[in-house]
């Protein structure tokens, strides 16, 4: 459920990565809500909460150095799980958790987010027909082909290549839509 009003809390206790969020009475955001703290210099941090302390506390995870956070600070419920961007222009493009590019590749432009914490959809809503996810690297497609919409593993010995294998796949589906090969 998404809140229309502003619902503000301050920090009251930070260790490390985890702060203690205090919220006014009745209006404690719920597990994996986002929460936004603006610093002074104006950057922003964002905060999941992990679990509900009572006297309308929060204890929450920030998703980056709490360098430079102090106790007081107000801290903004976002009314929401950490959201992030979805759809085409995300293809081959590299984010961090809470939705940032990180590829040094400009700025994404998108239509819509989708929460990280989410149900995996529904056996009804999958598809039923197979069909061959193409990565366009001949060996996996020809021997080992991956199925759409399914779950990929790796496994390998040390420094055989997963990784790469992996960048590949993540890197691979765009470029045939560039170059048409
Ligand atoms: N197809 C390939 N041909 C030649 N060299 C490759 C190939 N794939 C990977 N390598 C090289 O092998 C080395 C290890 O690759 P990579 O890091 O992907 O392995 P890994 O299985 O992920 O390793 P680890 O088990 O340590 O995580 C790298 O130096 C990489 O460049």
């Amino acid at each position: 459920m998404v809140k229309t009003d502003l619902n503000k809390g301050y920090v009251t206790q930070i260790i490390g990565p985890v702060l203690d969020i205090k919220f006014p009475e009745g209006n404690l955001p719920p597990i994996y809500s986002a929460i936004k703290i603006t610093l002074d210099d104006q950057t922003e941090t964002i905060v999941e909460v992990q679990q509900l302390l009572g006297d309308n506390q929060v204890r929450a995870v920030s998703m980056r150095s709490t360098d430079g956070l102090k106790r007081g600070v107000e801290a903004l419920d976002l009314g929401k799980p950490i959201s992030v961007p979805v759809g085409t222009p995300t293809l081959g493009r590299i984010f961090n958790v809470i939705g940032e590019p990180v590829d040094e590749q400009g700025a994404v432009t998108y239509d819509e987010t989708l929460p990280i914490h989410r149900d995996a959809p529904a056996f009804t809503e999958l598809e039923t027909k197979p069909s061959i996810f193409e990565t366009g690297i001949k060996v996996v497609d020809l021997l080992a082909p991956y199925r759409r919409g399914g779950k990929i593993g790796l496994f390998g010995g040390a420094g055989v290549g997963k990784t790469v294998l992996i960048m590949e796949l993540i890197v691979r589906p765009v470029w045939k839509e560039s170059f048409a090969f």
